[in-house]
């Protein structure tokens, strides 16, 4: 049994089909998904806003392994284009795997470059945080500590700022 939160973003295209496309080629794992937000673009400022949101997933039978094996599943199957030569460059769908949990609730670390957990750079990005936190507002980021104190704490605060909930749109079903 593993527990996993995923960091989902677009920036390019049908932004909230995408989304939509990935929760729901991630299936019957959703637990919980956030609202959407639209934030400026982190790391690479000449691009289009993205959306973003974050899902909590859980399988009795998944390792960590098979969250990133359906993340980029979820990406391929939501049409994912990017421009492979430039990093945080503009994509039609991201599926990052922030953290993941143990079926003994413990986090699961490792510095695997294929598989680096929790996501390295996680704690940088009021994008991930942010909507993390509509889901799991006592949640913790494994070797960072409660998001709440992350997003209010310099130099996130200032970057939540920037971030606009979208409230007109929804991830979930309509059926
Ligand atoms: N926790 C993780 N989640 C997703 N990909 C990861 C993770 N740790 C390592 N990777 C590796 O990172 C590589 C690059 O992923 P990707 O193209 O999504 O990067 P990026 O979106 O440009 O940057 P970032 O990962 O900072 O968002 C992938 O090949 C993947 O194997
Ligand atoms: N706001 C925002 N910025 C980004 C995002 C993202 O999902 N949201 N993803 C990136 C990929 O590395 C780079 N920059």
């Amino acid at each position: 049994m593993t527990r996993a939160v995923l960091s989902i973003g677009s920036n390019l295209g049908d932004r909230l089909d995408h989304l939509r496309g990935a929760v729901a080629a991630l299936g019957d794992g959703v637990l919980l998904v956030s609202g959407v937000y639209e934030t400026p673009p982190w790391g690479d400022a000449d691009q289009p806003a993205y959306l973003n949101a974050a899902v909590m997933v859980a399988d009795p039978a998944a390792t960590p392994g098979d969250w990133l094996a359906r993340a980029r599943a979820a990406e391929t199957a939501a049409g994912r284009t990017r421009d492979a030569d430039r990093r945080y460059g503009p994509r039609t769908l991201d599926v990052d795997v922030i953290a993941v949990w143990d079926d003994a609730g413990r986090p699961v670390l490792s510095d695997d470059p294929e598989l680096t957990l929790p996501h390295p750079r996680a704690h940088l990005r009021a994008f991930v945080l942010r909507p993390w936190i509509d889901i799991e507002p006592h949640g913790r980021l494994p070797g960072h500590g409660w998001l709440t104190d992350l997003l209010n704490a310099e130099p996130l605060a200032a970057d939540a700022l920037e971030l606009s909930p979208r409230p007109d749109l929804t991830l979930e079903s309509d059926t």
